[in-house]
């Protein structure tokens, strides 16, 4: 998918980039695979498959979560990597206001100098593991209108990290290329047990390449108990599973 083609698809999908955006995505692209040669941030960096593979893929929430395109929601990003999916949603809906936490902080270091870059605002960096961030006692816990993860941890694993910084009413929404079904049925006691309810799993395939991917979506309906999440290393930390 060359930048032409990620602009005509977006257009299928009622988004129509501005010249702005478009040359926000081309600087995230250069400033992505320069700074790759010495920090380990991806491994895709092909321009027509990191315009697919990163940037497409990151905006296919927008498509099942109507609220991303048009409300000033609030955005936690738990392990976003190079930016992923958070800062494509960002540059496309720059009403979202984000917060991104990731455990590595050359990734942290990265994405601060990418959003001075691309002139990003309503954008903070947190360098920590999701564990702490959404512990009992977090400022962040439920705080989140929307928390997003992307290849992260399996879904019991994620529930865990996510649902807390969920507001009540809020939703946790996971991007996933595999088979979810089993994924979700092992981790439904726990998702029930943090305060979730799945929603919705949305099967679909990338455009170009085909590949399969899953759009899971976990409303939080009640609060998520005080010993969740369990911290990192905790002895016989089992995750959430029935
Ligand atoms: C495979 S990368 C995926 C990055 C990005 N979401 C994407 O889709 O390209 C997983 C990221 O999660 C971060 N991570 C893993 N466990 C974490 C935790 N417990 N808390 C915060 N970040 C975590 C890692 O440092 C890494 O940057």
């Amino acid at each position: 998918m060359n930048p032409e083609e990620f602009r005509a698809a977006l257009a299928k999908q009622g988004i129509e980039l501005t010249a702005t955006q478009e040359q926000q995505f081309a600087d995230y692209f250069h400033y992505l695979v320069a700074t790759n040669e010495h920090v380990n941030l991806t491994t895709i960096t092909a321009e027509p498959e990191v315009y697919l593979k990163h940037f497409y893929d990151s905006l296919t929430p927008a498509f099942y979560v109507p609220g991303i395109r048009t409300e000033p929601l609030t955005i936690c990003d738990v392990g976003a990597g190079a930016g992923f999916p958070s800062l494509p949603l960002k540059i496309v809906f720059p009403q979202l206001k984000v917060a991104i936490v990731d455990s590595l902080n050359k990734r942290i270091t990265f994405l601060n100098d990418l959003a001075a870059k691309l002139d990003l605002t309503g954008v903070a960096f947190h360098h920590a593991r999701a564990e702490e961030f959404g512990g009992k006692r977090s400022e962040h816990r439920e705080a989140y209108d929307l928390v997003l993860a992307r290849a992260v941890a399996r879904m019991s694993v994620l529930s865990e990290l996510c649902l807390p910084l969920v507001k009540v009413g809020g939703q946790f929404v996971a991007l996933k290329a595999a088979q979810t079904a089993n994924e979700l049925a092992v981790s439904q006691t726990g998702i029930v047990t943090l305060g979730g309810q799945l929603s919705a799993d949305e099967a679909f395939n990338l455009p170009v390449s085909n590949d399969p991917r899953h759009i899971v979506v976990i409303d939080k309906v009640k609060h998520t108990p005080k010993k969740y999440p369990r911290k990192a290393g905790t002895p016989n930390r089992e995750p959430l599973e029935d």
